[in-house]
């Protein structure tokens, strides 16, 4: 009964699970996904494959994209609950803003938003100067830019978000910082979501544990800062713009007219912002050091508009952020080249589709392969090639760039991110020139890491900074 094809899908090209078991059995990238599925979707936009017991479709036709991305009612999100009834990562996740649908993800969104428009910038360039401190120590020897980079936003997440210093950069083995990383790394592992039943047979007493020890560190802060509130500290905080993001969520909430989170929600709330805004923006700046390190004339011409707009200041405001035209062109076609989300979380159908010929039976499950949408050749002129300048005049197809998703289920921590690395490149061009070791895995293709807990990054990647002496 599973295994059989739907009516409307017998159509609808296989993919090889087979294949997917390979990959996933040796540890590769979504780059070599789209190399064994790219014939497939480039001629047909859809594909499916039996994988965990259902059909899934998997997607990179602009038309049905659009759809996807615009029809929030036709196409809901697939809830960690429903797909991973009483595992630890629903449990931990919870429901929250990304993890939620309809009105329940309206009483989220609208308790996330004021935080994101009021961003505690000083924090960003505070950690810059703290990254400029580091990389002084190891001036001219290769350093390994991932885990500075996953150093370097967990402290910024930590600071903006709920105002707690990981201190990541620093001292990179403090109990917090291990128990995060402990953390992310139970959840992420690929065996419970393959076998999601291994869960319910064999207890995860030590996972539990860890969890448990999270937990109890948000949910003191939320307690807190929930007393904060009534003392009026909270308001003083966010009249001088220095309130953290949980503040401006714990100020939401007191609104007697609107529904509001209770205080379990809020802590689901931080952890997902923590996975959301952690790996994403660790990713995207490493693999755009990279980028700059190989593409010596793109580094050039980036850091020649840095000192062109900036003058003798060390971080952009605002305003010089808007001008620094060639450089957000680069962190575009980064994106574009390496999606940190290369696949969007699972929606499903909520009723029969019809698209082309064929017919979507409703509760079909729908994952959106943003990976395979930018290195389309339908959607791109050489795909694989690193050209910041097609983002010059922004020709291509609105939705054949989805690095930060799209419609109403937008990032919302999109100005968050670009701000960050914006931040981090000023500091880090205007000081050092960055450079590929001779001997690099990644001399000839940056190696991609498999996906993991939702993100995709390359493996470790050596680089070295060299002082600028002009
Ligand atoms: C390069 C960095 C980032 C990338 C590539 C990225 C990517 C994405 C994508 C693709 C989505 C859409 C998910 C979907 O439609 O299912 C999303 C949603 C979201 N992101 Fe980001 N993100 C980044 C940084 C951040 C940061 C820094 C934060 C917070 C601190 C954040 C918070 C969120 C939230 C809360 C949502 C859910 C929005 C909603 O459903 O209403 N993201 N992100």
């Amino acid at each position: 009964q599973k295994i059989r094809v739907p009516e409307g899908l017998k159509n609808v090209p296989t993919l090889s699970l087979l294949d997917l078991l390979i990959e996933m059995y040796n540890k590769v990238g979504p780059d070599k996904r789209w190399e064994d599925i790219r014939e497939i979707l480039e001629k047909e936009g859809i594909g499916r494959i039996w994988f965990n017991g259902r059909w899934i479709l998997i997607v990179t036709d602009l038309e049905l994209v659009k759809d996807v991305i615009t029809r929030t009612d036709l196409y809901p999100k697939a809830l960690l609950e429903e797909f991973f009834p009483g595992s630890l990562l629903a449990q931990y996740y919870g429901t929250n803003v990304v993890f939620s649908n309809g009105d329940d993800w309206k009483r989220h969104r609208r308790i996330a938003n004021p935080s994101f428009r009021n961003l505690p910038i000083y924090v960003f360039v505070e950690s810059a100067m703290k990254l400029l401190d580091v990389m002084e120590r190891v001036d001219n020897k290769p350093i390994e830019v991932k885990s500075l980079m996953h150093g370097l936003t967990l402290d910024v997440l930590g600071k903006s978000a709920f105002g707690f210093d990981f201190n990541n950069l620093e001292e990179p083995n403090n109990v917090y910082v291990t128990t995060f990383n402990e953390v992310m790394e139970e959840l992420g592992k690929q065996i419970y979501f393959l076998m999601s039943f291994l869960e319910y047979i064999i207890p995860r007493t030590k996972a539990i544990e860890k969890v448990e020890k999270l937990n109890n560190l948000y949910d003191r802060i939320v307690e807190k800062k929930s007393k904060s509130l009534k003392t009026g500290e909270i308001d003083k905080k966010i009249e001088n713009n220095s309130a953290d993001l949980l503040e401006h969520m714990i100020h939401a909430c007191n609104d007697p007219e609107n529904q509001t989170l209770t205080s379990e929600e809020l802590r689901h709330n931080l952890a997902i912002f923590m996975l959301a805004g952690h790996d994403t923006t660790a990713n995207s700046l490493t693999t755009i050091l990279y980028l700059l390190a190989v593409h010596k004339d793109v580094q050039k011409k980036v850091r020649d508009e840095i000192l062109h707009v900036l003058g003798d200041d060390l971080t952009p405001n605002s305003e010089q952020q808007k001008e620094l035209k060639y450089m957000n062109m680069v962190i575009n076609e980064n994106l574009r080249l390496y999606p940190p989300v290369a696949t969007l979380p699972r929606r499903f159908t909520s009723q029969e589709i019809k698209f082309r010929n064929y017919v979507i039976p409703a509760k079909t499950p729908i994952v959106l392969f943003i990976y395979g949408i930018h290195h389309s050749s339908k959607n791109w002129e050489d795909p694989e090639k690193f050209i910041p300048e097609r983002f010059e005049n922004e020709k291509h197809d609105h939705y054949a760039w989805l690095s930060f998703g799209g419609g109403n289920r937008l990032c919302l921590g999109i100005n968050f991110s670009l701000i960050e690395q914006r931040i981090m490149l000023c500091a880090i061009l205007r000081k050092y020139e960055v450079s590929l070791p001779a001997d690099s895995i990644h001399k000839d293709k940056l190696k991609l890491a498999p996906e993991c807990s939702g993100t995709m990054g390359p493996h470790p990647v050596p680089l070295i900074f060299k002082r600028r002496t002009e």
